[in-house]
């Protein structure tokens, strides 16, 4: 069993980022998503984006944006990988040419194995919570148990994980990564260096037992 990958989102200020990295962050989440209050333009994505060395993944999020404004993003920022979790088929998410990962939520009824032959050359699929009408960072959590154990694609836990739960995420789940925002969060958009740190922790807790 590989240890669990960790992925911040949300990160809008340089010093979070540098933080999350120090901490021993994966990956790190930035939102192309104005009506979020996680949203970073793209001077912003640049700065933040300076600051992460070599082998931290830098991860573009964006839900149902017009492809011209993913391809604005991805000119300006380099951008590792790219987070769709809006209702992009799959023809547009690989139509950027970047490596992409797919978010789809568990509303009632979601078959994800089908939706794993649907983005089969998806670099993941994440799965997060179903609030209608809220696009993702509900920091609600979902019953794990309706996530099938043999999934073709490496599986992203996300969805109102916080350090009090990522322990028990990652030993019922055994996902290939979790993916957090609001749950180390001091306030909206601002990370908690302490909350950070607690939740790293708690993925290596489960990872080493
Ligand atoms: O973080 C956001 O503001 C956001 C906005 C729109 C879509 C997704 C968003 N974040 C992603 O949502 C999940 C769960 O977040 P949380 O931990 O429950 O706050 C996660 O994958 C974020 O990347």
């Amino acid at each position: 069993m590989g240890r669990t990958r960790v992925k911040i989102c949300g990160i809008t200020r340089v010093d979070d980022a540098r933080e999350a990295v120090r901490l021993g962050a994966d990956a790190i989440g930035l939102v192309f998503h104005p009506p979020s209050p996680r949203h970073v333009n793209q001077r912003q994505a640049r700065e933040i984006r300076a600051v992460v060395p070599a082998f931290v993944t830098v991860v573009g999020l964006f839900v149902d944006a017009e492809p011209e404004r993913v391809r604005e993003a991805v000119a300006a920022v380099p951008l590792d990988l790219l987070q769709f979790h809006g209702a992009e088929p799959p023809e547009y998410c690989r139509s950027h040419g970047r490596p992409y990962m797919k978010a789809v939520r568990m509303r009632e009824g979601i078959d994800l194995h089908s939706e794993c032959a649907r983005y089969g050359d998806a670099a993941a699929l994440l799965v997060d919570t179903y609030r209608p009408g809220v696009a993702g960072g509900t920091g609600e959590t979902f019953d794990w148990s309706r996530i099938p154990r043999d999934l073709g694609l490496p599986l992203v836990l996300a969805g109102g994980l916080a350090p009090g739960n990522v322990d028990a995420a990652v030993r019922q789940v055994r996902p290939y990564a979790v993916d957090v925002s609001g749950g180390v969060e001091a306030a909206k958009g601002i990370k908690d260096p302490a909350k950070m740190q607690a939740f790293i922790r708690g993925v290596s807790r489960a990872d080493t037992e």
